[in-house]
């Protein structure tokens, strides 16, 4: 019998039972829930007249559709109906249920993905669960999770289980140094274009490498959260001493002798053997933008937007044309120096405390471009809290930012926050589908640091030449 990886570690300490060759029950020791994916979910359990199982292992947000104006007054009122209709029916559901709610006014409020690991929710080992496909995420401190759909969000509340199939396993690992201006989004970019958008399809992704050792904890969130962009069902990074600090300082009492000699077993095993494997050097990466309509469709920030009719495969060639149409920008056209109306810094890829240091370290003592208009929505309310009192905001604030309250806002059209018909983005978010943050609006995926210099040049720029952004 081979060794076993840090997955099938994960998954056998949580299996009820074996269902099939390729099923099992699989137990979560944390549900989260917002208000879009989960308002059926609770009908759904009305009408069985089932209970909640588990009400003190759920955590629900409202993050998708809460504006995030820029007025920094404690009360925000959703004005859209149906929006206001979802965040009450989790109000309502949450309060008859006993779970506990961060709520639109709430100051714990923000972005389910960034809120729970910054409580001290997430723990090495642990199986969550979250009706949303970012839930990778938690793999950043050796965590399983990954989303579920709203029939499996129902099973969750009534059983706090889920009939589960067994992915397979896929390792990346990146040895060497990131270069200066490369950051874990520049590598997750890199990665979702090298696997490609399904390149990871039916995998559980486990990143290890000297790479990886370096990122910090919430580096690594930004590097499980956008791995599904690859297909990944899920993405880890073994727990190390820097997850242990991490942990440490969010939830002391829980980080027992017990717990760490367990959490010390939380690894592949050297003779564990793997489905696929990737093998990458930092020392080669660049800065990385997206060109096109899928995560995927990316380059590093000195090449060009790519020639469909290069491409040999007529379907491929049709699905490059529809992207470089879209994005409105003709084959061969470099990317740096494309022009951006409109910069998003946000998102729970790139919106916690590290990303905003990253951005006020390009801005300071610069100026937004006239012809910009750039926001910054940190990832909660904590964060936000944080930033000012490290004179962050006040300093993105000074340059012609609008310092936002937490959400999910522009990472997705779903609140106030949208890009108009045409308009073309620079953004630290995930997804850069048509229409995902507004009908016509084009989405280039880069990292915090490259958004901001993006901001402050009115264009796409390197951020590795430091006169390239004035
Ligand atoms: C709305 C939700 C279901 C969705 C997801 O699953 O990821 C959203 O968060 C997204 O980023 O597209
Ligand atoms: S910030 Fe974006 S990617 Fe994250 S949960 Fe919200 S909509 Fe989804």
């Amino acid at each position: 019998m081979p060794g076993m990886t840090l997955y099938d570690k994960l998954v056998a300490s949580h299996t009820v039972s074996r269902l099939d060759a390729e099923h099992v029950l699989l137990y979560a020791d944390l549900h989260i829930m917002n208000e879009y994916t989960s308002p059926q979910a609770f009908s759904g359990l009305a009408a069985r007249g089932a209970s909640v199982r588990r009400p003190g292992q759920q955590l629900a947000v409202v993050d998708h559709v809460i504006p995030t104006h820029p007025v920094p007054v404690p009360v925000r009122v959703i004005h859209d109906d149906l929006s206001a209709r979802q965040a009450d029916n989790l109000g309502v559901n949450c309060d008859r249920h006993g779970i506990t709610l961060f709520d639109t006014n709430s100051p714990l409020q923000g972005i389910e993905h960034v809120v729970a690991p910054e409580f001290g929710m997430i723990l090495p080992g642990m199986v969550v669960l979250c009706g949303d496909s970012h839930t990778t995420t938690y793999g950043a401190l050796g965590a399983l999770g990954f989303g579920i759909g709203t029939s499996e969000v129902e099973h969750v509340l009534a059983t706090q289980a889920l009939v589960y199939r067994v992915a397979r396993n896929l390792r990346v690992r990146v040895d060497g140094r990131l270069p200066e201006g490369v950051t874990a989004k520049d590598l997750v970019i890199h990665v979702v274009h090298r696997l490609g958008a399904q390149g990871a399809r039916g995998h559980a992704v486990e990143y290890a490498g000297s790479a990886i050792d370096a990122l910090s904890a919430e580096a690594r969130m930004t590097l499980c959260n956008m791995t599904v962009e690859a297909g990944a069902r899920a993405a880890l990074i073994a727990p190390d001493a820097t997850t242990l600090a991490y942990v440490r300082q969010r939830a002391p009492d829980l980080v027992t002798d017990a717990a760490c000699a367990y959490w010390r077993t939380l690894h592949s095993d050297t003779d564990a053997v793997f489905d696929i494997e990737h093998v990458f050097d930092a020392a080669t990466l660049a800065p990385y933008v997206t060109w096109g309509t899928s995560p995927d469709q990316a380059l590093p920030v000195d090449g060009r937007v790519p020639d469909p009719a290069s491409e040999p495969d007529a379907l491929a060639r049709l699905a490059l044309q529809k992207a470089v149409d879209y994005i409105g920008l003709p084959p061969g056209t470099p990317i740096a120096g494309v022009p951006v109306e409109r910069v998003f810094i946000g998102s729970c890829t790139n919106a916690r405390i590290e990303d905003l240091r990253s951005v006020a370290e390009v801005v300071r003592g610069r100026k937004v471009s006239p012809t910009v208009r750039a926001m910054v929505v940190p990832g909660s309310g904590a964060v936000r809290r944080q930033a000012e009192a490290e004179g962050i905001a006040a300093l993105l604030i000074e340059a012609g930012f609008e310092w936002r309250q937490p959400g999910c806002s522009m990472c997705l059209a779903m609140n106030d926050d949208v890009l108009r018909d045409g308009e073309r983005c620079a953004s630290t978010t995930n997804r850069n589908f048509e229409g995902r943050q507004g009908r016509g609006g084009r989405t280039h995926l880069m990292s915090p640091a490259m958004a901001a210099a993006a901001a402050l040049a009115g264009r796409i720029v390197d951020i590795r030449q430091k006169d390239s952004q004035s």
